[in-house]
């Protein structure tokens, strides 16, 4: 909204311009004047609530300045932006971040004490803002942080949902969800932006006809309208002024409600519009690695992707410049196929409503933009049906028509003699019903096409798309590894080894480059440096040994090893192969003699994550994770030397007290389904080990902080289709340690076996996760594990070494990586 104040009005602007507080007192005035107006409180009523809310405010002010600052200077610089896209952004609480990287938490910290509040009971008042399922959500959220964070002029566009990922509580060892309504006391980390309100169409049927030069155009009406409205979530770059924004959208109707029939007194359905409009934001699917193929679901990508783009189009309009420079003034980043329709609405666009010639218009939808393809698993990449896609969107069929006629054209020309190619890659798959394939046209529709990991990123070249190389040649294909932010997952999470690898850098700019972390590698085997470095893992052990005191009730040996795995539950994630290593740990400990026992590792296995709620084997993981932990916690025989804890409601603000606390974690994926995983780069980045599978990006760790500071076990991704193929076709005995974990199981030790039945044939059966084939390596690297952590001085050496060789894995690396090879943006300054 342009508005142009009067010159000599400006003067008095400027006069009263509003700036950052400085100090400790500008921001306790802040505080207070909150606390008085926007809250109407008062000193004898401020608790903590109203205290958390009064410092967001004033945090949140200054975050604004520098906002409006950014904003200003990206505008009259006028340089390329990029446009992050995701249907998910897994940011977890603001405030800390917002302190940390504004560099005022010392300030606040000091300012809420002299007005007697603790910080930390402060922090613990703000809800996660958790609008993801798990990886990719985070990623989103780590990839902000980092465009800000080293300056790229860049956008994140997602929807406002008010229902966020569902808590988790554990009711008799099983999962049962309940809605996480996030916004009770509203959202001080938003700004609303009533005045941005977008129509969006849904439904309604196309027509054409030709104008009076001839010219065939393309109409599409009839349908029903709802209306986008935007809310700016400012993200602050750390160490830099620079401060982007984050765009979600909310769903309204067009009109709150329809007179006439409120007039007939046909309340009900003349407020059921709105009441349907609004539900198109309001919930996110909880769906992680795994398409589910509902309207609803498709409306959410239409209605965020139309709003974005043209949120897009009218800044790009404002340079007044022709629409063959737009791929020179936009990227657009396509997180996963949800935002694909972006590519047929801006073509829509550029053709129906700008006028633009179709190759035009094409060439200008493939130069902007990039997709990141996050998983080959089957049931994840989607396809709607082209009846239900036809009834939604009739014009955007229509152009997905056309797109895959021309595409086909070209492939044809290049390949007259392959029929079945053109079969193969057609975006419209013949089956009945036909269904477009999201994935084609994403690649179809873009410059650049990347995986998240190595491995990964040659996989998806040498299976689901082997036939695009084949058509495009290997240069459209690229790899950028997934990485993560160290303003969150090491400064935030862990201060004290953040100030005690300050105090060996010399400063903090390990959290702007991540590569000096490397100056504390000649400290490894310094013996005062590994007793902090200790001590610290105690004191982060002790911090999570109190939080499972207060929610599962019962008291953890913190010198034990602590060996964590939480994560999404999914049957590639192999949960279920840790359980049954626990329970081969269980049975080999109640066979012992007490001298055996002596020689014991003493473990506590961590358990954490969600499950989809439709996802049957998962929740049959929970229940025997559960199962497993009542038995073998009560069992006196075993006593300390095992205990197991699964730890309800995993989040962003948990991972952030579980992480720092890890002596090993797991990430055990079946090789070749773990597309990158990036909790594996938190724990080692915490001074953790990693235990894992030679899948996703457990490769490139092992590559950066070396083959002896990490236990690999497991089958290769390239014999895992053989082995495949041998458990369907002929019968491959069950290894032997796994009967008897089977046997225990099928003996009721941990309840009614019919509940695991499924479970223990899944593996007896076909085993599509090989965890038979994998069990007896697993077990070995366990037991590796057990002996190489009695050897304290060595183990704080790989612990101290590995941390110094993570640079690799910060996110800014990551994005100063797509920013060269597929979005050509370059950092603006804000001073
Ligand atoms: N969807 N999806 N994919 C994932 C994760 N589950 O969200 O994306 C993450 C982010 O790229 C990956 O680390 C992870 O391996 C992959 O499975």
């Amino acid at each position: 909204i342009e508005a142009s104040i009067p010159s000599e009005s400006r003067q008095v602007w400027q006069k009263f311009g509003v700036k950052e507080f400085g100090g400790k007192d500008e921001f306790q005035q802040e505080f207070i004047r909150h606390v008085e107006t926007t809250l109407a409180r008062s000193i004898y009523n401020c608790d903590d609530l109203a205290a958390y809310q009064a410092a967001s405010q004033a945090i949140r002010d200054r975050l604004i300045i520098a906002w409006n600052k950014t904003q200003q200077k990206h505008t009259t610089k006028d340089q390329k932006r990029v446009y992050y896209l995701s249907l998910e952004f897994l940011m977890g609480r603001a405030m800390d971040n917002a302190m940390l990287n504004a560099g005022i938490k010392d300030i606040t910290k000091a300012g809420v004490a002299d007005l007697g509040f603790k910080i930390e009971d402060l922090l613990e008042q703000e809800p996660d803002a958790a609008l993801g399922n798990g990886g990719l959500g985070r990623l989103a959220a780590c990839f902000i942080d980092s465009i800000a964070s080293t300056n790229y002029p860049g956008w994140g566009y997602g929807l406002r949902y008010q229902y966020g990922i569902f808590k988790q509580r554990i009711v008799d060892g099983y999962q049962v969800e309940s809605p996480d309504y996030w916004l009770t006391f509203s959202n001080p980390w938003e700004i609303p932006r009533y005045e941005i309100q977008i129509d969006v169409m849904f439904y309604g049927y196309t027509r054409k006809y030709t104008n009076d030069d001839g010219k065939v155009v393309h109409v599409w009406e009839g349908g029903e309208q709802v209306q986008a409205v935007a809310y700016d979530v400012p993200v602050p770059g750390y160490g830099t002024e620079t401060t982007n924004n984050l765009r979600l959208w909310a769903s309204k109707p067009t009109r709150e409600f329809d007179f006439e029939k409120f007039n007939a007194g046909d309340y009900e359905s003349s407020v059921r519009e709105s009441q349907k409009a609004e539900t198109i934001s309001a919930v996110l699917y909880p769906n992680d690695n795994f398409y589910s193929g509902k309207e609803l679901r498709l409306k959410q990508q239409y209605f965020w992707v139309a709003a974005s783009l043209n949120d897009i189009i009218r800044r790009f309009k404002k340079t007044h410049r022709p629409w063959k420079e737009f791929p020179d003034q936009v990227a657009i980043q396509l997180n996963d196929t949800h935002p694909t329709l972006a590519v047929v609405e801006l073509q829509r666009i550029l053709v129906d409503m700008e006028g633009v010639e179709w190759d035009d218009a094409w060439k200008i939808v493939t130069n902007t933009f990039g997709y990141t393809n996050h998983t080959v698993l089957p049931e994840a990449l989607e396809k709607w049906p082209v009846p239900l896609f036809q009834n939604l969107l009739p014009r955007h069929m229509e152009i997905i028509y056309d797109i895959n006629l021309f595409f086909l054209q070209q492939v044809e020309k290049l390949f007259p003699k392959e029929r079945e190619l053109l079969a193969r890659v057609s975006i419209i798959e013949e089956s009945s019903p036909q269904q477009v394939r999201m994935a084609y046209l994403a690649i179809i529709g873009s410059h650049k096409v990347n995986g998240v990991a190595e491995l990964h990123s040659e996989l998806i070249k040498t299976t689901i798309f082997k036939d695009f190389v084949t058509i495009y040649g290997p240069d459209k294909f690229m790899n950028v590894t997934n990485g993560i932010t160290p303003r969150r997952w090491l400064h935030q999470a862990n201060p004290k080894l953040s100030d005690l690898i300050a105090s060996k850098v010399g400063s903090y700019d390990f959290l702007k480059d991540l590569n000096l972390l490397k100056k504390i590698e000649p400290f490894a085997h310094d013996p005062k440096f590994q007793d902090e470095w200790v001590a610290i893992k105690k004191f982060n052990k002790a911090r999570l040994a109190a939080h499972i005191k207060q929610y599962n009730g019962f008291d953890i040996n913190i010198d034990a090893l602590f060996d964590v795995q939480v994560k999404r539950i999914h049957e590639y994630k192999r949960q279920q192969m840790n359980i049954f290593g626990v329970i081969h740990r269980y049975l080999s400990i109640k066979a012992m003699t007490e001298k055996e026992k002596k020689e014991v590792t003493p473990r506590v296995c961590i358990f954490g994550g969600k499950s989809a709620p439709g996802y049957y084997m998962a929740k049959t993981i929970i229940k025997l994770i559960n199962a497993v932990s009542e038995v073998v916690n009560a069992d006196a025989d075993v006593g300390d030397l095992l205990k197991v804890v699964f730890i309800a409601d995993y989040n962003v603000s948990k991972a952030e007290i579980i992480i720092p606390a890890s002596d090993i974690s797991q990430h055990i994926s079946t090789a070749g389904t773990e597309a990158s995983g990036t909790s594996n780069m938190k724990f080692v980045l915490n001074g953790g080990l990693i235990l894992g599978t030679v899948d996703g990006a457990n490769i490139e760790i092992t590559r950066e902080v070396g083959e002896n500071n990490i236990f690999l076990f497991g089958h290769l991704a390239e014999s895992v289709e053989d082995l495949r193929h041998k458990h369907r076709f002929s019968k491959v005995p069950l290894d032997p340690n796994l009967e008897k974990v089977f046997e225990a199981i099928e003996s009721g030790t941990f309840g009614d076996p019919n509940i695991y039945n499924s479970l223990v044939s899944s593996v007896t059966g076909s085993d599509y996760y090989l965890v038979s084939d994998d069990f007896q390596s697993y077990l070995d690297a366990q037991k590796l594990v057990d002996q190489d952590f009695k050897n304290k001085d060595t183990w704080v050496s790989r612990s101290i070494t590995a941390v110094a060789n993570m640079g690799f894995f910060s996110s800014d690396r990551a994005i100063d990586e797509y920013a060269e090879s597929i979005w050509n943006v370059e950092p603006i300054a804000v001073e």
